[in-house]
């Protein structure tokens, strides 16, 4: 019996005569090391010097429906608004052509809502679900609605440290309006999910031929079928007449935190994150009423350029923090698609005595990320009781 390897990790050793194995490393995470082991017989077999014995199997594909446009359903063949979630996943798995020789498939239907209707606990199921057959399956396919997909995929993103792909995918249009684009995300979404190039590469988002990175992606237009972007950061890959085309090696964004969640949640939810929206003429005084009615833990503002809030609103942050006995981190993210808030752009604020200006210290600049990631990467942070420098430390990767 001998040994080898596909990658120079394991050395060659001979055993036996009449077998080799052949030790494939699936990931090279040294936490979570995986890989494959293939039989070959190398005894001679009616004339032919080696006959192979592959116990290769296809890929076993979850797909989980959740809802979303997707599913729904309208009442005529050119409505695209209005209409409702009607369809379960196995209508969906249904409306694909057979994909059998690349993937076993099987289906489960978690949830079917819009996913306007998702929150914490929504998120946790499908953690949950996603967690508890991880070792069963060699790769997840959910079908969301379009309008959270990016907050969901940011969140698994964050919580599932796995090398198998974890592939989102929607539909702009209902299943009834005349070219549908759902049947064709869904197919390459599970053909995505059943490739050995996707492995590695964290959660990805599939939609309109294109492939991308679940922690960047954002939809940027509310009705046309090319929705999905990341300007800054760019697509990892697409999807042309049945092949995957992936631009750069497996990789993950630089700088991620990974969290371990403990179920259940105290309180059943993680802690208390509004977003405020700044514009002209902003009062101050819905900061206030933000924070007291819905017990924040802390906050994200939407500022109207790469941190730029009005003078006398970051005092007034500042003096409201100031008053509270608990740290108070105040994410200053940005109102536009790209770009970044840079840590220059932290403002200076009056000290407690009036008397000089000093960096603000809760505030915290939220780089690339957009409102509603910031949101959910402050929660988590919060959940796991990180102190203001710890905060930072996170939100300096981002
Ligand atoms: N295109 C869509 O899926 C939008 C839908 N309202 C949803 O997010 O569930």
């Amino acid at each position: 019996m001998s040994i080898s390897s596909s990658s120079s990790f394991f050395p060659l050793h001979t055993l036996n005569e009449d077998f080799s194995v052949e030790i494939q490393d699936e990931s090279r995470d040294l936490e979570h090391s995986q890989f494959k082991i293939r039989y070959r017989s190398n005894s001679v077999v009616s004339g032919t010097s080696e006959s192979s014995l592959n116990f290769d199997t296809l890929p076993t594909i979850k797909v989980i429906g959740t809802g979303g446009t997707i599913a729904s359903k309208g009442s005529s063949a050119h409505q695209t608004a209005g209409y409702e979630v009607d369809l379960t996943i196995e209508d969906l798995i249904k409306s694909i052509p057979d994909i059998s020789t690349t993937c076993l498939l099987e289906y489960e239907q978690l949830l079917n809502i819009d996913s306007k209707e998702f929150g914490t606990k929504e998120l946790i199921q499908l953690y949950s679900k996603i967690m508890s057959e991880l070792p069963k399956y060699d790769g997840f396919v959910i079908t969301h609605g379009t309008d959270t997909m990016e907050e969901t995929a940011f969140f698994l993103q964050l919580t599932i440290n796995t090398y198998k792909p974890i592939v989102m995918c929607g539909s702009m249009r209902p299943s009834t309006a005349i070219s549908s684009d759902g049947p064709m995300n869904l197919y390459q979404a599970c053909v995505i999910a059943a490739s050995r190039e996707s492995r590695g590469r964290g959660v990805m988002v599939a939609l309109n031929d294109r492939i991308g990175s679940g922690y960047y992606i954002t939809k940027s237009n509310a009705n046309s079928l090319d929705t999905f972007k990341s300007i800054g950061q760019g697509y990892v890959g697409n999807f042309v007449d049945n092949e995957i085309h992936y631009y750069f090696p497996p990789a993950k964004p630089l700088g991620m935190t990974y969290f371990n969640l403990r179920l259940p949640l105290a309180d059943n939810d993680l802690p208390s994150v509004p977003i405020l929206y700044a514009h002209q003429g902003f009062n101050n005084k819905i900061i206030d009423v933000t924070v007291k009615e819905l017990e924040a833990k802390g906050l994200v503002i939407a500022t109207m350029g790469a941190g730029s809030l009005a003078d006398e609103t970051n005092q007034y942050l500042s003096d409201l923090v100031e008053s509270m006995e608990i740290p108070f981190p105040i994410i200053y993210t940005k109102r536009s698609m790209d770009g970044r808030v840079p840590l220059g752009s932290i403002p200076k604020v009056r000290t407690e005595d009036h008397t000089s200006l000093s960096t603000f210290e809760s505030a915290i600049p939220g780089g690339y990320l957009n409102p509603q990631k910031a949101r959910i990467l402050l929660q988590l942070c919060l959940y796991e009781d990180y102190n203001m420098q710890e905060i930072k430390k996170v939100f300096k990767g981002v």
